[in-house]
């Protein structure tokens, strides 16, 4: 009989009971208090593994600890008897007096919560110690759930203390939560990102989880509904595990960025959904033994989506990655206790709390990193269209009054091509008409002299039928150009006015200069053969003139008429001659 005796020593307010109780399984759960008193009697207990009271998931339907408390010399007498795990179904209380009186006094999560003696989150029992007095404990504990059953005696306001600084602990952890909950579900209804709704619900989710485990949400939610509260673990379990996947595709953009991820996402949450569904009916204990396990992979792969995302140059994935990892840390060492492989301490037990804290205060920021980010993406994306459409714009508006240019000068050239005849290159005769009218009007105003001569070919029928027609052509063109340079110091105009039939306007002429450059004009024409096709075509020109008498005014048709008779009378009279209106 090695297991020691817990002794109540004067001033001692609480005591864990773990070294003091030895433990036993009952594989059928059908043992009786008698005969496990009996047991114990004989030494059948055993000493705790490691010293602890954590033995994971296990297939025995019960477990029975036993401990002898002996009241030395404490003057309180009456002792809280604390079960610190909220989860377990059934906690069976047997005390034994020396005088062979049994108290039996039952708790667990299978009985409404007003059969606690006190109400707490944790299944909680009044033990009476009289001094110098050995009483025997027993305690049988059965759960579908892990297995733990650390016990603690407390005086009552040892008890009060201990549990002001844990309500204060949770307290600040569940106004954490809190907090950032309707932070993010403000932001999502202003900003309508749909990342801080799954943020949201990943808060809600793992809040509630914990809300569970810790015993809150039995005491506070569903007091006495034990069924829905043992229901809530798994469901919780599974909608926390769901928004986890669900916000990590969100937030890391999986669908864009890593479908086969994505993929691995999706495949989680239906899963959980099925879950979620089948813990309606199966049993507990094979709903959150695997959901307990599923946790790992679970969060192994959004690490690892997240290190795949940082790897491809997504930045807000740094942040998503350390909360992940103080999520992973806490999770890990809850999971951990729960499964039996580390002992119970402060921070296995409480790991998760602070690590879910910091990953979502951290989540929160990067969320907000994220936003900012995908703000700048936006602008830059403005940006660049603007200067794209700036681009754009300048080259379309150079574009344009090139065209406008190209235009302008189509349209001079097509003016200037309108004024021209089309063989000789001379002005036409529409053109000259508009000018002759103008020179007439002026040479009245200012008082000018002006001539006008009219110069007609001679038997050019004959040059057509003798050289042909395009030597005919050849003719016109190079005698246009001679007029052309030999009357351009004079300011002329000339034209060509009918077929071989041209018009030379001489202002400020007086009626002598006119006579002069008509003969300077036919001697030039008669003078120098046209060159065409190896043959010299002579050609010889008669050239009416009419000088406009000083302060007279006359209309085109009348001067040009008095040009005509001239011409008339120059051809009459020989041809290859030049005659003036006003001598006859
Ligand atoms: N090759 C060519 N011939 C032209 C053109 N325009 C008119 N002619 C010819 O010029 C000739 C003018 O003939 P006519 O009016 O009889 O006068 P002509 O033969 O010059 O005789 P006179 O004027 O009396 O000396 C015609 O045979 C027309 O075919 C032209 O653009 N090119």
């Amino acid at each position: 009989d090695d297991i020691p005796r817990a002794e109540l020593e004067a001033g001692l307010t609480h005591l864990p009971l773990s070294p003091y109780v030895g433990y036993r399984t009952d594989p059928d759960g059908r043992a009786d208090a008698t005969t496990l008193f009996q047991l114990a009697a004989q030494g059948g207990f055993q000493r705790l593994p490691k010293g602890d009271a954590t033995f994971g998931f296990r297939d025995e339907q019960a477990f029975w600890f036993h401990s002898r408390l002996f009241n030395e010399s404490n003057t309180e007498q009456r002792w809280l008897l604390v079960l610190q795990y909220p989860l377990l179904d059934n906690i069976d209380v047997y005390l034994r007096y020396p005088d062979g009186r049994v108290d039996h006094l039952a708790s667990g999560d299978m009985l409404p919560f007003t059969s606690r003696a006190i109400r707490f989150r944790q299944p909680n029992f009044w033990v009476d110690l009289p001094q110098r007095t050995e009483v025997e404990l027993l305690v049988r504990a059965s759960s579908k759930s892990s297995m733990q059953a650390p016990l603690a005696l407390y005086t009552f306001s040892a008890f009060a203390e201990m549990e002001r600084d844990a309500q204060l602990g949770i307290g600040l952890y569940d106004g954490i939560l809190f907090a950032l909950f309707f932070y993010n579900l403000v932001l999502w209804i202003s900003l309508r990102d749909s990342s801080h709704f799954w943020y949201m619900c990943h808060i809600s989710g793992f809040g509630l989880v914990l809300f569970c485990l810790n015993g809150l949400a039995f005491e506070y939610l569903w007091p006495n509904q034990p069924k829905l509260a043992n229901l809530a673990i798994p469901l919780s379990m599974c909608f926390s595990q769901m928004a986890m996947h669900q916000f990590a595709r969100v937030f890391l953009e999986l669908k864009e960025r890593w479908p086969l991820g994505d993929w691995i996402s999706r495949g989680f949450i239906y899963c959980y959904a099925i879950a979620a569904v089948a813990s309606l009916w199966v049993d507990y204990r094979v709903a959150v033994q695997p959901l307990t396990y599923s946790v790992f992979p679970g969060v192994l792969i959004v690490l690892y989506q997240a290190f795949h995302a940082i790897r491809n140059g997504y930045r807000p994935a740094r942040l998503f990655l350390v909360a992940w990892a103080m999520l992973l840390l806490g999770t890990a060492m809850y999971a951990s206790v729960s499964a039996g492989l580390v002992s119970k301490v402060f921070v296995t037990e409480y790991g998760i709390q602070v690590g879910s804290a910091m990953e979502m205060i951290l989540l929160s920021f990067a969320l907000a990193y994220r936003y900012a980010n995908l703000r700048t993406e936006n602008e830059r994306v403005v940006r660049e269209a603007n200067e794209q459409l700036e681009r754009n714009v300048s080259r379309r508006t150079a574009e344009l009054s090139s065209a406008l240019e190209q235009l302008a000068d189509a349209n001079a050239r097509l003016r200037e091509s309108n004024r021209r005849d089309v063989l000789t290159g001379v002005f036409n005769r529409r053109h000259f008409r508009e000018v002759f009218e103008h020179l007439l009007h002026q040479a009245a105003e200012t008082r000018q002299p002006m001539g006008v001569l009219l110069i007609d070919l001679d038997h050019f029928k004959k040059v057509n039928d003798t050289f042909g027609h395009l030597a005919g052509d050849e003719c016109l063109r190079v005698l246009s150009q001679r007029l052309q340079t030999e009357v351009a110091a004079d300011n002329a105009v000339v034209a060509r006015f009918g077929g071989e039939e041209f018009v030379v306007v001489l202002p400020s002429a007086t009626a002598a200069r006119v006579q002069e450059i008509a003969e300077r004009l036919r001697r030039r024409i008669g003078s120098e053969p046209v060159r065409y096709g190896g043959k010299e075509i002579v050609i010889t020109a008669s050239i009416g003139t009419f000088s406009i008498p000083l302060g007279f005014s006359f209309n085109p048709d009348d001067a040009l008429h008095q040009a005509d008779d001239a011409l008339y009378v120059a051809k009459n009279n020989g041809r290859n001659r030049v005659h003036a209106a006003n001598k006859s």
